[in-house]
């Protein structure tokens, strides 16, 4: 079977200073060749000029990788040129008319990983690190990239594949009266194994977190100044304000960048015995919000007399922060007991943010330590537990043994050792063209 050669334009579309062509594939060169009359050395950026059915199409650089040195391990082609539609447009028609094939999204990656030069969870971290929006974002991806996710994963594949071999010998020295010791060491083993999983699929959950945002729920009674709040953060209009009790209804969200951490912050329906079916269902979703959030943003009413609020009060929890809002018209309250502002003039603000900040890098600041970042990678190790769980050296040896083979198998699917295929179009479908 003949490996097409793909092409993309690598660079965002659109108009811009310089736009990069990836061109993969058996015919790179050739193509190269044909559109600049030249044959270039390897990676090493060469003046160029290019044309196709006797027409100019513009002035640019370009590089050849020869494989297997290149990002997908094949003969790979860049071509940097000037970032105009016109001249994308008659370079995609002229590769289209030289037989190359437009790349499919991920396409680029996915050829890498099948050449071996990159594992799924290396993958992922490209698609990360071109998602990112954050610093923390950034951080994360980047160390996933440089391998520590595999590392780790890899490194429980072989302490399976070890207790597997042990397990086999199980048998073999059953006569010798060893087999008892071994038998022990495994369980051992196993459960140590276990154990770190567990660890780590609490830490990834976190991580997780940092991948999507981090939920910050805006909570408290009917006129608190909750959507003003967040208006007033958000810096624009996101949610309707008004005088009426009862205003927001929906669980209404925006995306923050706090100083690095990207944040999910949602408004939610002000919390009351509900009048009516809808703000019912408002206060239903604010009560789901309140449960799911790593952290609540508490407001009361400060021009009132807060501890009436007793549905708000009673969600004070580790993972809550108090709010006084409308400092404006009301008396100072003891800033022990929460944060004073004022969301209509933005006093406090500053102090509001600066918490917050605090709360999230508390509980969320990355460690050196690799983490599974998806919940792909948790589903591969809960998997990968529960085959553990059913292992028991003293079944005989062939199911025990298959429990190990299959726990193997669960987490050798992180990195894509094992049932490469039908993974692929899961992990390769999120990726833009040109990656
Ligand atoms: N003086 C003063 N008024 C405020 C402040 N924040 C909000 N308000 C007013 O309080 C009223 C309610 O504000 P909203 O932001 O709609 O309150 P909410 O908590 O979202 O209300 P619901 O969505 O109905 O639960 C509006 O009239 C706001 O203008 C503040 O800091 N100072
Ligand atoms: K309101
Ligand atoms: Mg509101």
């Amino acid at each position: 079977m003949t490996v097409a050669t793909i092409f993309a334009l690598a660079s965002a579309p659109g108009r811009g200073g310089v736009a990069v062509f990836r061109l993969s594939g058996p015919a790179s060169a050739d193509t190269l060749h044909s559109l600049t009359g030249k044959r270039l050395q390897p990676r090493l950026a060469t003046r160029v000029r290019v044309r196709h059915g006797g027409e100019d199409i513009d002035d640019g650089l370009a590089l050849y990788f020869p494989a297997p040195h290149s990002f997908t391990g094949e003969e790979v082609v860049e071509l940097h040129l000037h970032g105009g539609r016109a001249v994308a447009a008659a370079l995609s028609q002229s590769l289209l008319e030289l037989g190359l094939r437009p790349a499919e999204a991920g396409e680029f990656s996915r050829r890498a990983f099948l050449n071996d030069k990159l594992d799924l969870t290396r993958a992922e971290a490209i698609a990360d690190l071109v998602d990112a929006e954050t610093a923390a974002q950034r951080r994360q991806a980047l160390q996933q990239l440089d391998g520590g996710l595999a590392a780790l994963v890899e490194g429980w594949r072989q302490d399976l594949i070890r207790a597997l071999a042990l397990t086999e010998a199980i048998i073999d020295f059953s006569d010798e009266g060893i087999g008892d010791d071994l038998a022990d060491d495994v369980l051992r083993q196993v459960r140590a194994l276990m154990a770190d999983m567990r660890a780590k699929t609490r830490e990834g959950q976190r991580r997780e977190r940092l991948r999507d945002g981090i939920h910050i729920a805006i909570l408290g009674a009917p006129n608190a100044g909750k959507s003003s709040l967040m208006n007033r953060i958000a810096g624009r209009e996101v949610a309707i304000v008004s005088a009426k009790a009862g205003t927001t209804r929906d669980v209404i969200e925006t995306h923050l960048d706090l100083h690095g951490w990207p944040v999910v912050l949602a408004d939610t329906a002000g919390l009351r015995e509900a009048a009516e079916d809808i703000e019912a269902e408002g206060i239903a979703r604010a009560l789901a919000r309140a449960e799911s959030a790593d952290l609540k943003m508490l407001v009361f009413d400060a021009s009132l007399l807060p501890e009436r609020d007793a549905q708000t009060r009673s969600m004070i929890d580790e993972a809550s922060i108090v709010v006084f809002n409308k400092a404006d018209v009301a008396n100072p309250v003891d800033s022990d007991a929460g944060i004073m502002v004022s969301a209509r003039t933005g006093l406090g603000l500053d102090a509001l943010l600066a918490r917050l900040e605090s709360e999230v890098a508390n509980r969320f600041a990355v460690s050196a330590e690799p983490a599974l970042t998806r919940a792909r990678h948790r589903a591969a190790v809960e998997e990968c537990l529960a085959a553990l769980s059913r292992f028991d050296p003293a079944k005989p040896v062939e199911l025990a043994a298959e429990d190990l083979r299959q726990a193997a198998q669960a987490i050798g699917r992180i990195t894509g050792r094992v049932d490469v295929e039908e993974l692929l179009d899961v992990v390769f479908a999120e990726f833009c063209i040109g990656k």
